[in-house]
């Protein structure tokens, strides 16, 4: 039996309102929001909101926990953990574990795992390449959350989906649940690459990351795979957009409900820019790259106007010493899921983005448009998954409180003014100031 909880007086940003009342937890719901006292409520612990906002716990589309396979760099325990720190209370898992996720038996496997070792709620891909398609072809997808190439290869040669547009016309057409793709062009970005060595040998510069990850390989691509999208009525996601001009291929004039187009920023995309390679070389290599600065306000123009639907992190840890290496040699991605909600809430602090925003485009907008239910909004009967937040309560990402398994992080030194005080998975409370209750499992993610 879990313990009642009552959170007294606190600032609820819900779908598009800061309303303050109390929140009374049961039984792993949120059972009541009002003026609750009285007989119902009289057993509950009181936790004070008093002046703290309470978002929905944050859902994380994109995730790489790199459970099974390459645990050296990050699993299931403790990118979950570190996840529940920074208010995240459910994930999505990308295919590109080892094994790649493309059998239904992986797939159950991983979420076997997850069952075990997840202190976060769950749900994982299902991968797609040409090892696999035929027989993806002939599956009910609708019984996974979406596909995914994110992280695999269509040929041994390193295609992406993207590169395939006969492949898109047979996946596209068949396929019923969501398809997220990596939308990038490898022959641009080959073109790319012979032009910098033909300058710099294999010494290119970090700085030309995303002049070789170009604009043009996005933009492209990304344009291809709608109009492939379109014509057979598919339901396509991009994942991980990174240009600004991508974002204007996206439609903001009908509800995300309707929407078979739709798309996400990571967050490293909203804080840093091409400015940020002179300091921090490597360590934010993600593909695709991270752009410029008319790039980043572009996409925060382009969320705020709703042309980009969803805030992930693409969370891809590797080890420091698989990160600093020369530009070729150095693994792509970061760890991000512990400081995601922490950036969006320091651009709060800057007068960017809303509160409501916040919530709207991290954990509504996620669970709509992954048909997720009962998770993503506080209301009565919904699972208390929930993040309660000072907005007063400065620190700095440093070591020591940096939880990801391979204990860096690209935001070392970092100030932020916010603090996640509380977070509750499934209405137990995970994370209190800094400390963990026992290990209690997240849930399987339920979808329509
Ligand atoms: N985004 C990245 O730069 N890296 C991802 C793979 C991917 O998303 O392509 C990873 O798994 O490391």
């Amino acid at each position: 039996m879990q313990h009642p909880i009552l959170i007294k007086n606190v600032n609820i940003v819900n779908e598009g309102q800061i309303k303050i009342a109390d929140v009374f937890i049961q039984n792993g719901v949120i059972e009541n929001i009002g003026n609750l006292s009285g007989e119902i409520t009289k057993d509950a612990e009181i936790i004070d909101g008093s002046g703290k906002y309470l978002f929905p716990g944050i859902i994380d589309g994109q995730v790489h926990f790199r459970e099974p396979g390459l645990t050296h760099k990050g699993d299931l325990y403790t990118e979950s953990r570190a996840a529940v720190a920074g208010g995240t209370t459910s994930f999505i898992d990308m295919p590109n574990t080892v094994p790649n996720v493309l059998t239904t038996e992986i797939l159950d496997e991983k979420f076997r795992i997850a069952s075990e070792k997840s202190w976060a709620n769950y749900s994982f891909f299902l991968g797609v390449n040409n090892d696999n398609l035929d027989k993806v072809l002939q599956m009910d997808t609708s019984q996974f959350i979406g596909v995914s190439d994110d992280g695999l290869y269509f040929t041994k040669k390193g295609n992406l989906l993207a590169d395939s547009p006969d492949t898109m016309e047979k996946l596209f057409s068949k396929c019923k649940s969501i398809i997220a793709i990596h939308s990038e062009l490898e022959k641009t970005i080959e073109e790319n690459e012979e032009i910098y060595m033909a300058n710099y040998g294999e010494d290119v510069p970090i700085a030309c990351h995303p002049l070789i990850r170009s604009e043009e390989g996005c933009y492209q691509s990304t344009k291809r795979a709608i109009a492939i999208a379109e014509k057979h009525k598919a339901r396509l996601h991009i994942l991980h957009l990174t240009t600004e001009a991508e974002t204007h291929l996206f439609r903001n004039d009908i509800p995300l409900k309707e929407k078979n187009i739709t798309t996400e920023v990571s967050v490293q995309n909203l804080w840093f820019s091409d400015k940020d390679y002179q300091r921090l070389g490597t360590l934010i290599k993600w593909n695709p790259a991270i752009k410029t600065e008319k790039d980043k306000k572009g996409l925060l123009q382009a969320l705020l106007d709703d042309r980009i639907d969803i805030i992930t992190t693409d969370h891809a840890p590797h080890t420091l010493e698989e990160k600093q290496k020369n530009y070729f040699q150095s693994m792509s991605g970061a760890p991000m899921v512990q400081h995601s909600l922490y950036i969006m809430l320091e651009l709060y602090k800057q007068g960017l983005i809303s509160l409501e925003k916040i919530a709207e485009k991290m954990c509504h907008n996620v669970a709509i448009l992954y048909g997720i239910e009962k998770r993503g909004f506080i209301c009565e009967g919904y699972f208390a998954d929930l993040a309660l937040v000072d907005l007063n309560s400065p620190w700095t990402v440093g070591k020591e409180n940096i939880l990801y398994k391979c204990g860096w992080s690209p935001l070392e030194g970092q100030t932020f003014q916010s603090k996640v005080t509380h977070t509750f998975v499934n209405g137990n409370l995970v994370y209190e100031n800094g400390n963990f209750s026992e290990f209690i499992p997240g849930q399987r993610l339920e979808f329509n």
